[in-house]
């Protein structure tokens, strides 16, 4: 889209490269379609560049939007969100300002499934320990340092049955699992056929059967803590927890004291609450846990389409179209 003067349309973005700026191999692609303005270059002249903003481009969830930002930026259109969770955007805000919202769930559910499922074997098959032995200089171990979970033919428990919790259920089924959900709506009896899932009305049910409970929820304030101490009792003291989800959704505390204490057996986290944790957290002290930075869709190849995504979303926002993956306000 060529504006007025033959400019193309002004796009923020947090930084380039660093640290959640997005990525430079991204750059030329958005760069047929935006003039491209990063927080910093806004920040030093925010008055005249401020009014030729016209989308933003969210980048693991930078720059912050907050009113004080939107107030600068009086032509902006939309926001594109480089994933498919919200909770970071206060979204009522971003309407009230008649801005439009998308997120990029197209992209994002197979490399988050890939995520699940790899924490969960290797949380099953205790790979972070089994590496750190055997890269130790004495390799030496007993059977029961190196013993594992068998994950065929166990029961695997989804807690949020949206694209990446189904795509979930499809590769677990690859791996013979015995598959539970739980969900706000049952899906269809033709999907659930399809990959040979059993819907649990409630969450007490799938947590009470489960060997590897998975979360994958969004983050709202009705799943706010969902996991607490009640519900990490009625898990079996052998079971695994994985969240994939959003840390708040899981009583941090209450799952330390889980973990050390044996009412569960174990936990893979992709996500926790801050992230990363302090050095000095306990979370980051258990045997019993796996810890990984948010991977979530991080692949190369998912990365990319996120990015054209968000490009679809911006510019059907900027020429008055619907946009493919509009997120509203609830
Ligand atoms: O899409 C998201 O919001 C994610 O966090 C993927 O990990």
């Amino acid at each position: 889209m060529i504006m007025e003067g033959g400019e193309l349309p002004w796009l923020l973005v947090n930084e380039i490269g660093g640290i959640r700026g997005i990525l430079h191999s991204h750059v030329p692609f958005l760069k047929k379609h935006f003039h491209l303005i990063t927080m910093k270059e806004f920040l030093e002249n925010r008055k005249d560049v401020g009014k030729k903003v016209q989308a933003i481009y969210l980048w693991w969830h930078k720059p912050v939007i907050d009113k004080e930002l939107l107030q600068s930026l009086p032509n902006l259109k939309v926001i594109a969100n480089s994933g498919v969770g919200m909770d970071h955007l206060d979204l009522k805000l971003v309407a009230s300002f008649g801005v439009k919202m998308a997120n990029a769930p197209r992209a994002v559910s197979s490399s988050t499934a890939d995520t699940g499922m790899a924490l969960l074997l290797a949380s099953a098959r205790r790979l972070v320990e089994v590496h750190n032995i055997s890269i130790s200089q004495s390799m030496e171990y007993c059977e029961a340092d190196i013993l594992g979970v068998k994950v065929t033919g166990a029961t695997l428990g989804i807690v949020g049955m949206g694209s990446i919790g189904y795509k979930i259920a499809l590769r677990a089924k690859a791996f013979e699992m015995n598959i539970l959900y739980h969900n706000r709506t049952r899906r269809k009896v033709q999907e659930e056929q399809a990959v040979g899932a059993t819907y649990c009305k409630t969450i007490d049910s799938l947590l009470q059967q489960a060997d590897f409970v998975m979360l994958v929820v969004s983050l709202t304030p009705q799943t706010h803590k969902l996991i607490g101490k009640r519900e990490l009792e009625l898990m079996k003291p052998t079971a695994t927890l994985i969240n994939i989800s959003r840390g708040a959704v899981v009583d941090q505390e209450a799952l330390v004291a889980a973990l050390q204490s044996g009412v569960i057996g174990a936990a893979a986290l992709d996500v926790t609450s801050p992230e990363p944790l302090p050095r000095d957290h306990p979370l980051l002290k258990l045997k019993n846990v796996i810890i990984t930075p948010h991977l979530g869709i991080k692949t190369d190849k998912a990365t990319y389409m996120i990015t054209e995504e968000a490009v679809e979303n911006i510019l059907a926002a900027l020429n008055g179209l619907p946009l493919p993956s509009e997120v509203l306000p609830s």
